[in-house]
């Protein structure tokens, strides 16, 4: 980016802000230019760092820097943007997460949830590159705040291209062993269990240990080349630790009052060649384990938004290509009643059966009981939350990487009829994207 024009423009809007604007939310913003957003994210000094890209083509293409204002609970969230909308005016997207179960310790600086306003939003569009400071006077002082977003401006330096990946060399240990995962799927197969518990989605940590882990920016930047049908994001909330990934599965995407989501579950791999690749798919959509899956997410998803919406109506099973698996998926769509807000779908929703069970409460219990590693924030959600809209993902397909180590995710839903050995290479197969990034140089 050529840095001097922009910011200088930022700075001139600063300074010439009438004191009657200076109330609420405020969004300046420029044009500019722009090659690789990662690479501008990547060399900037200002935590937190946050990257987002949703699944539909032509999707705005976003990277946060700082926070205004953060909130660790949804009521927070919710309260906050309340009041700007009740003012009226510009309104903030609020970017962040949640942790799969809040209920369990998670990693050490991602909080159970976790959302931010940005003080800088870089946007890529079709059009063009967007540069934006935000500013918020209503619970500050005014002159506080413009020193505030003066620095941030001053601090921003240009983009710069993201070193090479290197071929890494580390060691790889998964939790749970093949072992004590063929004795959990044994337990959670076991009629008197399914009796009760129909289906747990368990999952399981790979810890790739090495001497110097790769810039996670120039690590998403090659997954995404790759992961055309997905959800893009990463987060810094501190230097030292990075949490990104490509999930394919839409928690939901609210459009004023219009809700879609989905049901995305039942998992088969990609053929050789055409012809193979469509008999596996037409394997995977016959299949009665993988429908069982499927069925579990959907029925669960359907429930709960029984009372919070009105003309629910979901589509045909079809399937879905990734660029090593495809999965089953069934779209929702449903109109929100007027008192439903995010604050009550996040409530409801997550975590869905696509990542927890059926019933929610004894596939925690049988989560929280026997995996031993900690989920925090993969299988939980990331995204963008504003007054007109929202778009979040569920967040698996990830990696959270500190300077030791890349930790991988995968899970794999345990039904009737789930076999062991082929639960676990489904959880393979699942790594197979980042796997094949971490060997390439
Ligand atoms: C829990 C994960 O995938 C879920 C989403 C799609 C298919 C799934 C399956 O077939 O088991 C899982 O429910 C994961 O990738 O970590
Ligand atoms: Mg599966």
């Amino acid at each position: 980016m050529h840095s001097t024009h922009p910011i200088e423009a930022l700075k001139y809007q600063l300074d010439t802000l009438s004191d009657s604007a200076k109330k609420g939310f405020m969004r300046l913003s420029t044009p500019c230019q722009v090659d690789n957003l990662m690479g501008w994210l990547s060399v900037q000094s200002v935590y937190p760092r946050l990257y987002w890209k949703a699944r539909d083509t032509n999707a705005v293409e976003c990277a946060m820097l700082g926070a205004i204002k953060a909130f660790d609970s949804l009521a927070a969230l919710q309260a906050d943007l309340a009041a700007l909308a009740e003012a009226g005016g510009q309104q903030p997207n609020y970017f962040g997460g949640m942790a799969f179960d809040p209920g369990m310790p998670g990693w050490e600086h991602f909080p159970a949830c976790h959302f931010l306003l940005p003080r800088i939003e870089l946007k890529r569009h079709q059009g063009g590159a967007t540069l934006s400071l935000n500013l918020r006077f209503d619970d500050r002082s005014s002159c506080a705040e413009i020193a505030q977003a003066y620095a941030c401006l001053d601090a921003l330096v240009a983009e710069q291209p993201l070193p090479r990946l290197q071929p890494l060399v580390y060691q790889r240990e998964d939790r749970p062993s093949q072992q004590e995962w063929a004795a959990w799927v044994g337990q959670v197969t076991n009629p008197d269990h399914l009796g009760h518990t129909p289906k747990v989605v368990l999952s399981r940590e790979t810890r790739l240990t090495t001497s110097e882990t790769p810039n996670p920016w120039a690590l998403l930047s090659r997954w995404q080349a790759g992961a055309a049908d997905c959800f893009h994001f990463g987060i810094q909330l501190t230097p030292h630790e990075a949490f990104i990934g490509c999930p394919p599965e839409q928690l939901y995407k609210r459009d004023g009052r219009r809700l879609i989501t989905e049901a995305l579950a039942g998992t088969t791999r990609r053929g050789r060649d055409a012809g193979q690749d469509q008999a596996f798919a037409a394997e995977l959509l016959a299949d009665k384990k993988n429908t069982l899956e499927n069925q579990c997410v959907y029925q669960q998803i359907l429930t709960q938004l029984e009372p919070l919406s009105s003309q629910v109506q979901m589509g045909e099973a079809h399937i879905i290509k990734l660029r090593s698996l495809q999965h089953i998926r069934r779209l929702i769509h449903a109109e929100l009643h007027h008192s439903v807000t995010d604050q009550s779908l996040l409530s409801s929703l997550p975590p869905t059966p696509a990542v927890g069970g059926v019933p929610r409460e004894s596939a925690l219990a049988f989560i929280r009981q026997h995996e031993r590693h900690q989920r925090g924030w993969y299988s939980g959600v990331f995204g963008r939350i504003s007054h007109a809209s929202s778009d979040l993902a569920v967040t698996i397909r990830c990696a959270y990487i500190d300077s030791e180590m890349i930790r991988l995710y995968a899970g794999a839903g345990i039904v009737a009829g789930s076999q062991a050995d082929e639960e676990w290479r489904e959880l393979d197969t699942k790594i197979a994207d980042i796997m094949s990034l971490l060997g390439m140089g």
